[in-house]
């Protein structure tokens, strides 16, 4: 079954549409140079006006480990995103804490192997400007695509299914495609992207 996460979320509202649209976790950015950037108060009303089956997912990059840590814990959050070049003991030391999402790019598939059989770090392969747009070239990935990672990159209502197809991910990860302006979701590309991504899954998927 896929794991649909709707990324950038910034109010009570955007957090109950995602989560009534079947979101599996609802994404907080705290990197500073985002402009969907909120604070810990705001993701802790948000996140915690659905119910405790969505995960509420941390979005760091490039931050000291005592902000992660500390940010994390006074939103409530479940789990942990982290962008950027980081150090093993680094994402060790979130991950003694957290479930966590290393993001990739493409160029740093290396790091891939490091991860392989941890068991509190998951995979996710992102465009190289995260929170951007853009897509990923899922043909040329699909060789070096590590089994159970996500994707994230790009992704929308209106190519999630063939994303799907091409690389099978265990979850997929979405912020522009979704918004009328960054930081407000679009309501029905929220409800299109979920909806799609789990059709998809029926059909690109062994049951
Ligand atoms: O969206 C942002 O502003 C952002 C900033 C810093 C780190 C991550 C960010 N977003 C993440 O980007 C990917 C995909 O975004 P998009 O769908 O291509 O716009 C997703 O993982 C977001 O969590």
């Amino acid at each position: 079954m896929i794991r649909v996460k709707v990324c950038g979320t910034t109010s009570v509202p955007d957090a109950v549409l995602s989560a009534e649209a079947g979101a599996d976790a609802l994404g907080f950015i705290f990197a500073p140079v985002s402009r969907r950037r909120v604070t810990a108060a705001v993701a802790r009303d948000a996140g915690l006006s659905v119910g405790p089956s969505v995960a509420r997912v941390g979005v760091f990059m490039d931050q000291g480990l005592d902000e992660v840590l500390r940010l994390s814990e006074s939103a409530r959050m479940s789990s942990v995103q982290l962008h950027g070049p980081l150090s093993s003991l680094y994402v060790e030391q979130v991950a003694a804490y957290y479930p966590v999402l290393r993001v990739l790019r493409p160029a740093d598939l290396a790091e891939a192997a490091v991860w392989k059989d941890h068991p509190a770090v998951t995979l996710m392969l992102d465009a190289p400007a995260p929170g951007s747009g853009h897509a990923l070239d899922w043909a040329a990935l699909r060789p070096a695509f590590p089994p159970g990672a996500w994707l994230a990159g790009g992704l929308g209502p209106d190519n999630v299914a063939q994303a799907m197809q091409v690389l099978a991910p265990a979850g997929v990860d979405a912020v522009s495609h979704l918004e009328l302006r960054p930081g407000v979701k679009n309501r029905d590309a929220v409800l299109r992207f979920v909806q799609t991504a789990r059709a998809a899954t029926a059909a690109s998927y062994p049951q």
